[in-house]
């Protein structure tokens, strides 16, 4: 009797039932067909990798609320690609503590203040991860990148650059290049008549600020249009995960292309820098202060920069506050527009501290006298908080709660808005109320640990005193020289995640100039 085709093969191969198979394998690999063996070997594999995915999801989330099964691979990928408000707050609301995984990254959302402020307040369990492409963008040998105590030491070297003095030199710069824009902006509506969008334009004033402030006239006019028009590809590479190669053309290969332009311009000031106050020249700039402080003798702290770590340093300033700022001063506008009675308050306590005259520079101490204007720039930012979340990395298996470890490696990320949001603290929370901020013991201010719009801990923003600085300046001189009326479109009310908040038909402002008489 021929074996091989004994009773228990079926001769067609339509009709093999599934317990069959390890059968048919089997004869296949005795019988010298290879292709079957690796097809089965091939999908047992696959289907193993498949269910250990899931077996490992699983066992990290552990009870927290999130997708009981992840996306094969990709996990919540695509919502990464076009996240929304409304998406995030769904997962913040869904508990203290949350779980979802994109590309096999397993990461744990905070959304209540007591975690998010462990998080930040841990350098020991968790550090900064920025988004995804921040190496690749802001390279991987950046300062930024630091932990611990190197972090430590080399951030209390940069703090130099924020000093009260320093603010003082960057004020007259801000406030020169904010009437500029100002001025332009109403050359363009009195040209066309026309309600514009002041999203594209209030971002090119803040470049041109930054790069002023930070480089003074040590690069020509057009490095600033330059690096502007270029900047907008890092703004689109800063998703939350991206895809994880810089192939030509992926957003993070072009965000590439456009930090090798911004550092040329960069490294070109720090070196003429150098230059000017070596000569003896007096510093009108960041980068001035900086070569000066370090080259003074009593200077205790490192006194040898290359051009490129300067460049670095500044580069990471930029990609810090580019965007938060630009959201900060859009929706600060936008709220003063929506809140006519809240406009008027600024522009009286502008008229009084500027004493009916519009054409003389602020000072810093006048700003500090504008207490409405302040309390105006920090609700503004409260409601709207322009950095709604900041992603860390657990270093190590970190003990968040009683009952929860997030797995080292993990991503883990502190939220703000709840924080921000919290009626307990705030009263009616979505409204715009600058007044809330007026009484020194109000639950606002006693309660300055739910303001989290700069972060906290090691890492809080180095830069925040600047930017509260530019905001307010901006809305101040505008209060005061412009008139502007907000065209509400059905998307006024929507918000565009691009990395930082924005408003989603760019905040329409009807402008002109204001009259004084
Ligand atoms: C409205 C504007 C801004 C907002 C809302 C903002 C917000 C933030 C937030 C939330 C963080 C993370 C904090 C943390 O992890 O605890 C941060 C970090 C940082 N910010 Fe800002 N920022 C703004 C403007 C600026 C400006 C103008 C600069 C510099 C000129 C700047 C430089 C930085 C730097 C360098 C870091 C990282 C600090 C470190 O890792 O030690 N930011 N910012």
């Amino acid at each position: 009797m021929d074996r091989s085709s004994s009773a228990t093969v079926p001769s067609s191969t339509a009709e093999v039932p599934l317990y069959s198979l390890p059968v048919n394998s089997i004869f296949s690999l005795i019988s010298g067909d290879k292709s079957y063996s690796w097809l089965y070997t091939t999908i047992a594999i696959v289907v193993s990798l498949l269910v250990l995915e899931q077996v490992v999801y699983r066992f990290k989330k552990r009870h927290l609320p999130g997708s009981p099964w992840t996306i094969p691979l990709i996990g919540k990928f695509a919502d990464s690609m076009s996240p929304t408000i409304e998406g995030y707050k769904r997962q913040w609301n869904s508990g203290d503590l949350s779980a979802l995984s994109v590309f096999n990254i397993f990461i744990v959302m905070a959304s209540s203040n007591e975690y998010s402020r462990k998080i930040l307040n841990s350098p020991t369990f968790a550090e900064p991860c920025l988004v995804h492409s921040a190496k690749k963008v802001l390279r991987s040998d950046n300062w930024v990148f630091l932990t611990g105590k190197d972090h430590v030491d080399y951030r209390r070297g940069l703090n130099a650059l924020f000093t009260r003095k320093a603010l003082g030199i960057y004020f007259g710069i801000q406030e020169s290049i904010c009437r500029k824009h100002l001025t332009n902006w109403l050359a363009k509506a009195a040209e066309t008549g026309e309600a514009q969008a002041i999203m594209m334009p209030a971002r090119f004033m803040n470049m041109e600020t930054s790069i002023r402030v930070f480089c003074g006239n040590h690069i020509p006019e057009h490095a600033a249009i330059e690096i502007n028009d270029k900047y907008w590809a890092i703004t689109q590479a800063l998703e939350l995960v991206n895809f994880p190669f810089a192939f030509p053309g992926t957003k993070i290969w072009k965000a590439v292309q456009a930090r090798k332009v911004a550092f040329r311009w960069l490294e070109l000031a720090a070196h003429n820098s150098k230059i000017a106050m070596a000569n003896g020249a007096e510093p009108e700039c960041m980068l001035d202060e900086w070569v000066k402080t370090i080259s003074d003798p009593a200077y205790k702290g490192r006194k040898e920069f290359s051009d490129l770590e300067m460049a670095m340093v500044l580069f990471s300033f930029l990609f810090a506050s580019q965007d938060a700022m630009s959201s900060g001063l859009i929706y600060g506008f936008q709220h003063l527009a929506d809140h006519p009675e809240v406009l008027a308050k600024v522009r009286e306590e502008q008229d009084r501290i500027r004493q009916g005259n519009y054409e003389r520079p602020l000072t810093l101490e006048m700003l500090d006298e504008m207490v409405y204007l302040q309390a105006v720039v920090k609700e503004s930012m409260r409601v709207k908080p322009p950095v709604v979340m900041v992603p860390y990395k657990a270093t190590r298996a970190f003990p968040i709660s009683e009952n929860y470890t997030v797995p080292a490696n993990s991503m883990i990320i502190p939220s703000f808005f709840n924080s921000l949001h919290d009626p307990t603290v705030y009263s009616e929370p979505e409204k715009f109320e600058p007044e809330r901020w007026l009484d020194p013991n109000g639950a606002p201010n006693a309660n300055p640990k739910n303001y989290l719009v700069f972060g906290s801990g090691p890492h809080r923003c180095i830069g925040l005193e600047y930017a509260n600085m530019n905001i307010a300046i901006v809305l101040a001189t505008a209060a005061a020289t412009m008139n502007f009326e907000h065209v509400i479109t059905p998307e006024s009310n929507e918000v565009d995640v691009i990395a930082t908040l924005f408003p989603k038909d760019g905040c329409l402002l009807k402008m002109s100039p204001r009259n004084h008489a």
